[in-house]
C-alpha cells in the first residue's frame, strides 16, 4: 500500500530525524573503553533519540570493539590523522593521537553530529541542540586557569576569558584573544568539503601545546558560537570559576581535570578530594555499574539508544554495525 501523505511526511521527518547522531572518539587497547560505555550507557539512561557513533582507531582491539557494539554502539574505525612533523611540545603528549578526531567530518551520512570527548557523562538529555541553527559551530569556552596552560602569554599574566574583567588583556599585546572553545564537546555538520580543507590546511598549520583543540579553535573561528557551560562542565571551573557553574542544572560533565578520569579516579591528585569531585564521579560510577542501562537489558528492546521513534505511525530503526553486517 502506497504511505499516506502523514505517513510519507512522517518517513521524511523520521529520516532528517535519523541523519542525527552523537559520536565519540576511542584510541588505544587502554581503559578509555570504560569511559565510551558509560557514555553509551548515560546517552540510553536520558533516553535519547540518537544512536552513538563510535570513532575508533585501528589499535582498538576487537574485543572492546565488540564490548560497545554490545553496548548499541555503531563502531566506525578511523585512519590516524597525524600533524605535520613538528617540535612542539603538547600539554599532555598523548595529545597528538587527537588529531584523529579530524576523521568525524567524514561521516556525511549524518547531517549533524553532536562530538563528545570518552570522558564525558551526559546527566540530563541535551537532544535539543541538534535543532540549533546549521552553519555554525557550538561549544562551550573553555577556561585558561590550569598549569595545562602554564606555557600561553593568557595564563602568565592572569587572563582568563570566563572573567575578563578580573586582569584585563593589555593593550599593548594587541588585541584580547578570540573566545577559544574546549573541545571536548561540540555541535557540528559533517561536510566532505570541510573535512578536506580541515587535512589540507592541518598539512601547513604549525602545531600548538593544545593539539587539535587549538587547530579546530582556529579553522571554526568565524563560524565559532559558544554555549551555557552546562553543555560541557570542565572541571576545573569548579575551583577557578565557581561563580560561573550551577551543578544544579548541569546537564554535561567532563572529567578534564588532572585526576579526575572515573575509571582512574584515586583522590590523590590536587583538588580531587573535593566533596563536588567525589559526588560527580560516583554519579558516572553509579551509571557505569548500572546493568538496567546495559544495552542488553534496555527497555527499548533492541533500539541502540531509543525506544522506536513513533512519528505519525512511522517507525524509525536504527541499524547498528552489527545488525547491519
Ligand atoms: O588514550 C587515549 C586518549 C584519548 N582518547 C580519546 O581522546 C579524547 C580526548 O582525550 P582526553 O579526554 O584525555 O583529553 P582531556 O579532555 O582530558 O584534555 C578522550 O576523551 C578519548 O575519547 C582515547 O580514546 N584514548
Ligand atoms: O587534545 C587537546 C585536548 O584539549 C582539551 O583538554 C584540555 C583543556 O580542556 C584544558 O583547558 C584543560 O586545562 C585541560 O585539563 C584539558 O585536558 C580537550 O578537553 C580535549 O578533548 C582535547 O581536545
Ligand atoms: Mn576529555
Amino acid at each position: 500500500m502506497a504511505p499516506t501523505l502523514a505517513s510519507a511526511t512522517g518517513l521524511a521527518k523520521a529520516a532528517s530525524i535519523s541523519s542525527r547522531a552523537y559520536v565519540t572518539f576511542l584510541a588505544g587497547n587502554g581503559d578509555y573503553v570504560k569511559g565510551v560505555v558509560g557514555l553509551a550507557k548515560g546517552l540510553r539512561k536520558v533516553k535519547t533519540a540518537y544512536p552513538l557513533v563510535v570513532a575508533v582507531l585501528p589499535d582498538v582491539p576487537a574485543e572492546h570493539r565488540r564490548i560497545l557494539e554490545d553496548q548499541g554502539c555503531v563502531v566506525r574505525e578511523i585512519e590516524p590523522v597525524n600533524p605535520p612533523e613538528n617540535q612542539t611540545q603538547f600539554a599532555m603528549a598523548y595529545y597528538v593521537i587527537n588529531y584523529s578526531k579530524l576523521r568525524i567530518w567524514e561521516f556525511v551520512e549524518y547531517s549533524k553530529m553532536i562530538y563528545l570527548d570518552g570522558d564525558i557523562q551526559v546527566f540530563s538529555n541535551i537532544d535539543h541542540l541538534f535543532d540549533l541553527d546549521d552553519g555554525y559551530f557550538y561549544a562551550v569556552m573553555d577556561c585558561f586557569c590550569e598549569k595545562t596552560w602554564s606555557n600561553s602569554p593568557q595564563y602568565k599574566i592572569g587572563y582568563c576569558q570566563q572573567c575578563p574583567e578580573k586582569v584585563k588583556w593589555p593593550a599593548e599585546m594587541g588585541p584580547a584573544p578570540p573566545l577559544y572553545f574546549n573541545a571536548g564537546m561540540f555541535v557540528f555538520e559533517p561536510c566532505l568539503s570541510v573535512y578536506d580543507d580541515l587535512l589540507t590546511t592541518l598539512k601547513i598549520t604549525t602545531p600548538t601545546s593544545f593539539a587539535e583543540q587549538d587547530y579546530l579553535n582556529m579553522f571554526f573561528r568565524d563560524i565559532y558560537k559558544p554555549i551555557p557551560p552546562t553543555y560541557n562542565l570542565v572541571l576545573a571551573m569548579l575551583w577557578r570559576h565557581p561563580e560561573n557553574i550551577d551543578l544544579q542544572i548541569t546537564n554535561v560533565v567532563h572529567y578534564c581535570a588532572a585526576g579526575s578520569k572515573p575509571w582512574r579516579y584515586t583522590g590523590k591528585e590536587e583538588n580531587m578530594d573535593r566533596e563536588d569531585i567525589k559526588m560527580l564521579v560516583k554519579k558516572w560510577w553509579d551509571i557505569y555499574n548500572d546493568e538496567s542501562l546495559d544495552y542488553r537489558n534496555s527497555s527499548a528492546n533492541g533500539q541502540p539508544f531509543t525506544a522506536a521513534l513513533s512519528e505519525a505511525g512511522v517507525v524509525h530503526h536504527f541499524i547498528t554495525a552489527s545488525s547491519a553486517a
